[in-house]
Order: structure tokens, then C-alpha cells, then sequence
């Protein structure tokens, strides 16, 4: 496992633009300081290996994943009823080395209780929050199964967050990205 000094829990409804974001943060700081990390990586694995699908697809920004979102999310939750946090562990024991952990997609209360009580205060939050018309533009379209369970509603009232940044336009993007890389600094330094 890394020895990361600050790590980052970026959470966000679909289509905000928290993967968008989260590769600006590591090109700013560099592979060498900064490292990506997402729950969704050990998660497609298992589920692809499972169900004998196409992981680099499923991984990919398409509609390859789209087909499959909802069956994942009930098939992973059986998973988390026995270990909430086993999926937030396999991403984190698969991390690389680096000061700088992002964590892209926290999806529960319970994913921030697991990081929190692993790595307490290098703990760092962040919402981001995109307008309906942008997420649409960006190919959001709501989806029962998907977009109305816990995977995507169940911080939507967690109100702890370190920094709430939006992400509708450039000048909102350019903003965030200013708060968040003070803040990852003001820990660095
Ligand atoms: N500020 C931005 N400017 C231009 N394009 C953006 C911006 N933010 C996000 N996008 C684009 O919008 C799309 C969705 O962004 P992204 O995949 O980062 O969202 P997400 O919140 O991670 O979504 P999901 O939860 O579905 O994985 C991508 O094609 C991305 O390139």
C-alpha cells in the first residue's frame, strides 16, 4: 500500500465531471506526486471476471458500462451488506505510491467512515456539482435502477465536505481547480 500524505474523496452526480477534474488535479501536480484511485477499478474487475465480460471496456467512458451500471451496483451492494468497505480497501491496496491519493468516485457515507477511519486526518472531501442542462449535454440521462438508489443518492444529503466546487462551465472548472490545488498545497507545504 502508498504512504499518501492528503487524500482527496471527490463524490458527484453522474456526468458532474468528478474523473474530468480528478485527471486535471493529478496533470497539475504529476504522476509523480499524484495518483488516481477508483473504487470502480477492483469493483469492474471482480464483476467482469464474474460475469465473463470485457473489463477495459467496462472501464471505459461509454455505453458498454452504461449497459451494465445497474446490474453492477445490486451485485456489488450484496458485497458491501458483508464488508462495506471492501471495495474502497481493494482500490487502496492497489494504489500507487504517491503524497497525493485522489479517490474519484466516493459513493456512501460508509466509503468516507472507511477512508476516515484508515487514514483519518489526511482525509479531504470534495463535492462536485454540475447544472442538469450541463450533465444532459454531457450524455446524462436519468435511468431507473441507476440514477434513483443509493449509489448516486446516498450523499446527496452528507453535508461535511471540505470543499463544494462547481463544475458547469470553464471559469466554475478553472475556480475549483484553484481551491483544490490551495488546499492540497496548504497540506504539501
Ligand atoms: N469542465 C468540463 N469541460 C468540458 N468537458 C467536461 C468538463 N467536465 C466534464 N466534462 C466531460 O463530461 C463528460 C463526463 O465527465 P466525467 O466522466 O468526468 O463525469 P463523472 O462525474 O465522472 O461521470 P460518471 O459518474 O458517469 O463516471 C466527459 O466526457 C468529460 O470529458
Amino acid at each position: 500500500m502508498g504512504a499518501p500524505t492528503i487524500i482527496l474523496l471527490f463524490s458527484g452526480k453522474r456526468k458532474s465531471g468528478k474523473d474530468y477534474i480528478c485527471e486535471k488535479i493529478k496533470s497539475h501536480f504529476g504522476v509523480e506526486k499524484c495518483t488516481v484511485v477508483r473504487i470502480s477499478g477492483p469493483l469492474k474487475g471482480l464483476y467482469a471476471k464474474n460475469h465473463n465480460l470485457d473489463f477495459q471496456e467496462l472501464l471505459s467512458d461509454g455505453p458498454y458500462k452504461e449497459n451494465y451500471r445497474a446490474d453492477m451496483i445490486r451485485w456489488s451492494d450484496k458485497i458491501r451488506e458483508k464488508e462495506p468497505g471492501y471495495f474502497c480497501k481493494a482500490a487502496c491496496d492497489e494504489a500507487d505510491l504517491a503524497p497525493v491519493w485522489i479517490v474519484s468516485d466516493i459513493r456512501r457515507k460508509t466509503d468516507v467512515q472507511w477512508f476516515k477511519s484508515e487514514y483519518s486526518d489526511k482525509i479531504r472531501t470534495i463535492r462536485v456539482e454540475a447544472d442538469l442542462d450541463t450533465r444532459k449535454n454531457r450524455g446524462w440521462i436519468f435511468t431507473e435502477g441507476v440514477d434513483d438508489v443509493d449509489s448516486e443518492c446516498n450523499l446527496d444529503d452528507f453535508s461535511d465536505w471540505d470543499l463544494q466546487i462547481k463544475n458547469s462551465n470553464e471559469t466554475e472548472l478553472q475556480s475549483g481547480l484553484h481551491k483544490i490545488t490551495t488546499l492540497v498545497n496548504s497540506v504539501l507545504m
